[in-house]
């Protein structure tokens, strides 16, 4: 049957990318774990997963449940959280490291504060994005809803397709228009959307070449180097063969976004404020079966660039070393 649409294709950023559709299953449908098996995103619907978070975490309230401390809220001067790593700002042998400009800044604000200056913003204003792992600081309300997730059906996967252990449940209140920049997590991710809706873009790592991640010792590392918004053509010009995917989540989806796979995700502009609420597993042991797997490639072309860095020290011999090794020889 065809689902109700609540919202219009204004609400989305328009971008210079041809996307199929991720698909869309019933929580037990079979074909869910073909999918998961072959380390490829589903949406995964109806299920019970997140019920509790779906039925009762409106904005209001988690005000008045979300605890009276200070969660980690991101500012940003414009509608894109592109993470960065801290401790790759600072090593000394990291020149790009000393000079990095931070896009974004990190405070601390208790719930109220937050929910206040969300519906205070008006343009200019820094946008705000809060990213609060799940743990004892939630009131004890939270705490009952949370464990009440289905937690049998995402053991039930974990168990199946061999994950490592659970290391994280991130909650994620947004900003209406708020974008986290493409980039890929070393974590398998049931990605639950509780509130509001979001668009997520996903590519598979095999789009590697398309996508130009920042250099692994870069305070951007795992983060795409192409400005979705504005991409330069000229520096990467292969990001006109990316092949991605996408898919709107509603209240009650969850996305499972594989690891090593790239997304952006976008809060629907003019859609008020999103509450998201992921689970972040370790990736399982990796037996070498040749072929490789794509995301296996990364993962050694990862180790690579650690190794050079290592015993080169100075980043910006990592570049010419690798292109002496490679031009005219493996080109
Ligand atoms: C900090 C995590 C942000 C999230 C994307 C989003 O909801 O904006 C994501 O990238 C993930 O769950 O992996
Ligand atoms: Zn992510």
């Amino acid at each position: 049957m065809c689902e109700e649409k609540h919202w219009e294709s204004d609400q989305l950023r328009r971008y210079d990318l041809d996307l199929k559709q991720i698909p869309r299953l019933r929580y037990n449908d079979p074909k869910v774990d073909e999918l998961i098996g072959q380390n490829k995103p589903v949406v995964i619907t109806d299920s019970n997963i997140i019920k509790t978070a779906q039925e009762n975490w409106t904005p209001e309230y988690l005000e008045h449940n979300l605890g009276n401390v200070g969660h980690n809220v991101f500012l940003s001067k414009t509608h894109k959280f592109k993470y960065f790593d801290r401790t790759k700002m600072l090593s000394r042998s990291n020149p790009q490291g000393i000079d990095f400009v931070p896009p974004t800044k990190e405070t601390k604000l208790k719930i109220g504060e937050f929910m206040k200056k969300l519906k205070e913003w008006k343009p200019g204003n820094d946008r705000l994005y809060l990213q609060q792992p799940l743990n004892d600081t939630v009131g004890p309300s939270l705490v009952r809803d949370f464990v009440r997730f289905d937690w049998e059906y995402v053991g039930q996967k974990q168990n199946k397709h061999n994950w490592g252990p659970l290391t994280s449940n991130l909650l994620l209140i947004s900003q209406e228009g708020n974008v986290t920049p493409c980039h890929y997590d070393e974590q398998q991710n049931f990605f639950g959307q509780v509130y509001g809706y979001k668009r997520c873009i996903l590519f598979p790592p095999s789009d590697f070449e398309c996508l130009y991640p920042h250099p692994v010792h870069h305070p951007h590392d795992r983060q795409s180097m192409v400005d979705f918004d504005c991409p330069d053509y000229t520096r990467f010009p292969k990001f006109k063969n990316a092949k991605g995917f996408e898919t709107v989540l509603k209240p009650g989806d969850v996305l499972y976004i594989p690891i090593y796979w790239w997304h952006h995700v976008e809060s629907l502009m003019k859609g008020g404020p999103t509450i998201s609420v992921n689970f972040w597993y370790k990736g399982g042991p990796t037996s070498l079966e040749y072929p490789l797997k794509d995301h296996q490639k990364i993962a050694i072309t990862r180790n690579v660039e650690k190794m050079l860095l290592e015993v080169l020290q100075d980043p910006r011999e990592v570049g010419p070393l690798l292109r002496s090794m490679v031009m005219g020889r493996y080109t």
